[in-house]
């Protein structure tokens, strides 16, 4: 598993965190481009593994088309149509597949501490073992219904920025009881390394004053993974 390494945070293999001991995952950085899967299988099994290869490929490449989707629906209800090449063209997606164990004891466990996801957006789909919560405006923790037929689709809080504040980045944390593990993979459209996310001045007005000054999403993220971003209000993940 450390085989899976990545100098970004969240990118590559996280595991054996001592707050979230049931959690496991492995992520697939820049999963659409030529090559990757490849890599990441043959350094997984020594043989590769073509048929996971495949069907990451197939995940990925569907559920890219479905994030293309939804964003496209979004920026053009917020009327940002002017915008849409920029914003479409301003990401590349990360794969990670999930496992969160069983809890130990009868007793429900956490499997992943709340957070907001800090990418565009983040498509989900589990097996049918319960575990998701997401958080309500008046901060209820609701259970997400597992289901085979569906996609759990999140924005993040890039897109929050992006948006001045229009759309939000809602807070969820997965929560363990019962016997059997969960099993989830996830698509998260991120911006690319060089993009500025700057909210375009279309949502920038009196009642709207700009909220985050432009910055680079890794930039962020190593800020938030950082001491000083830790010790703030932020939690571990
Ligand atoms: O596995 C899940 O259901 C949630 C995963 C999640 O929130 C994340 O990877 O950011
Ligand atoms: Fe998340």
């Amino acid at each position: 598993m450390l085989r899976n390494r990545s100098n970004k945070p969240y990118h590559g293999y996280v595991g054996q965190v001592p707050m979230i001991p049931l959690y496991e995952s492995l992520g697939i950085d820049d999963v659409l481009s030529p090559g990757k899967i490849e890599s990441f299988t043959n350094l997984m099994w020594s043989e590769g593994n073509p048929s996971f290869s495949k069907s990451v490929e197939t995940f990925s490449e569907q559920l890219s088309e479905l994030d293309k989707i939804v964003r496209k629906m979004v920026v053009k209800s917020l009327g940002l149509e002017k915008y849409m090449d920029e914003h479409m063209n301003s990401t590349r997606y990360l794969v990670r597949v999930q496992k969160y164990d069983a809890p130990k004891s009868q007793e429900a466990e956490i499997g992943l501490t709340s957070h907001t996801d800090k990418n565009i957006f983040t498509i989900l789909y589990g097996n049918e073992v319960k575990g998701l919560e997401a958080m309500t405006k008046d901060g209820q923790w609701i259970f997400v219904e597992p289901s085979m037929n569906s996609f759990i689709v999140m924005i993040g809080d890039s897109f929050h920025a992006w948006t001045n504040g229009r759309l939000h980045s809602s807070y969820h944390r997965v929560t363990m009881a019962g016997d059997e593990a969960r099993y989830s993979i996830a698509l998260f459209s991120i911006p690319k390394p060089e993009y500025i996310i700057k909210a375009p001045k279309e949502m920038v007005d009196e009642d709207h004053p700009l909220l985050f000054n432009p910055y680079v999403h890794i930039k962020f993220m190593e800020f938030y993974y950082s001491e000083a971003g830790r010790t703030g209000v932020l939690q571990m993940l």
